[in-house]
């Protein structure tokens, strides 16, 4: 699937597709190309589509007074601005150099900009704009960012409905395509609080958008990511590391490749259990048909020419006579010869007598 496909406006789905996995690797490279180029190679052997980074300057992200948020205990800082100066040192030459890595390695390259001055080098690199969940009120960069005239990615973090509606609206005035991502904008989200109905509510106020999830919960066994999909999230994004157990900030969080295979694998097999959402009945279930169902059967002897009453007739297993669904049809039929008690009923030992 190309990233562009999530676009399409959602339709009835008979089947619950394979989402598209955006690993998110953010600044995890801390400022090594080495490191970029390696999170890109392990997001792809993992089986993610794409790979997203942050583009930034701490100067026209933060002020100097901006106090962190989030628990600094993983990467000790004084503010914001402090810690975005330290993971600030890519821009344009090197996201060249890495976009022409995942196109060697088949994995779509996306970066957020955080800044009018990147979104203009990345575009050159991208068929898709994200915007964080943390811009979802910057009216002014939104709008610039749909100038590009490129589908939009937008995480509704921390937002409330009215803030969602707004940024849709100014999206939807640009005529941009859109996706909207639940996100919860708490590091690391608990399990309890990863409010994943919100998926679907999104898809009920925003029926003509695809919608997705952007988590940030543990990893653990993955099946927070696989319970999004199950409620309708076709493009899912996490935080990626080459290296949980490295001390930054978005390290302990993240996902790396090995939990990135194990949801492939187990969301195979949930999609498999969940089937095409067509009722019918199985063909595996055709020996239960036959005969856990029941037939029409003599509830005592019948005599040949006897009209057919209700205490001649009972129902039993199994289902190889006339099917209990056309009881009222045999009553009043006549039967044709005598009939034992317990005799399966078949359509040969009954005339029509009268009801004809
Ligand atoms: C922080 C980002 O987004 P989200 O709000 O989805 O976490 C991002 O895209 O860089």
């Amino acid at each position: 699937m190309k990233l562009t496909d999530i676009f399409a406006v959602p339709t009835p789905e008979t089947r619950i597709p394979v989402p598209y996995v955006i690993a998110e690797a953010g600044v995890n490279h801390e400022g090594s190309m080495e490191i970029a180029r390696r999170l890109i190679d392990e997001a792809a052997e993992g089986g993610a589509q794409a790979i997203k980074f942050q583009t930034y300057k701490a100067g026209t992200l933060a002020s100097k007074d901006s106090p962190a948020y989030w628990d600094t205990s993983k990467e000790p800082t004084k503010s914001q601005y402090e810690l975005f100066k330290k993971h600030d040192s890519f821009w344009k030459n090197e996201f060249e150099a890495l976009k022409k890595h995942c196109d060697a390695t088949g994995i779509a390259f996306m970066s957020t900009p955080f800044d009018v001055e990147s979104a203009h080098f990345l575009n050159d690199l991208m068929d898709v704009f994200k915007i964080s969940s943390s811009d979802i009120t910057n009216k002014p960069f939104i709008r610039i960012l749909c100038d590009f005239g490129k589908p939009i990615l937008l995480s509704t973090g921390a937002a409330h409905l009215h803030e969602i509606a707004e940024a849709v609206e100014w999206i939807e005035e640009k005529g941009n395509k859109l996706a909207l991502l639940h996100c919860v904008l708490n590091y690391p989200t608990a399990d309890e609080h990863a409010a994943l109905g919100m998926i679907p509510a999104l898809k009920r106020h925003f029926p003509q958008h695809a919608i997705g999830y952007s988590d940030h919960t543990l990893p653990k066994d993955m099946h927070i990511l696989e319970t999004a999909t199950l409620l309708g999230a076709r493009v899912l994004e996490k935080h990626f590391s080459h290296d949980k157990s490295l001390p930054g900030n978005d390290h302990y969080h993240a996902m790396d490749k090995n939990d990135l295979r194990h949801f492939f694998e187990r969301l195979a097999g949930t999609l498999a259990s969940v089937g095409d959402m067509n009722l019918r009945a199985l063909p595996e279930e055709e020996p239960a048909r036959r005969h856990a169902r029941r037939s029409l059967v003599t509830a005592r002897a019948v005599p040949a020419g006897t009209e057919i009453s209700a205490a001649d007739l009972t129902w039993k297993r199994p289902a190889h006579g006339i099917s209990p669904r056309n009881y009222d049809e045999v009553i009043g039929m006549r039967a044709r010869h005598d009939l034992d008690e317990d005799m399966v009923l078949h359509w040969s030992d009954l005339d029509c007598g009268d009801k004809a």
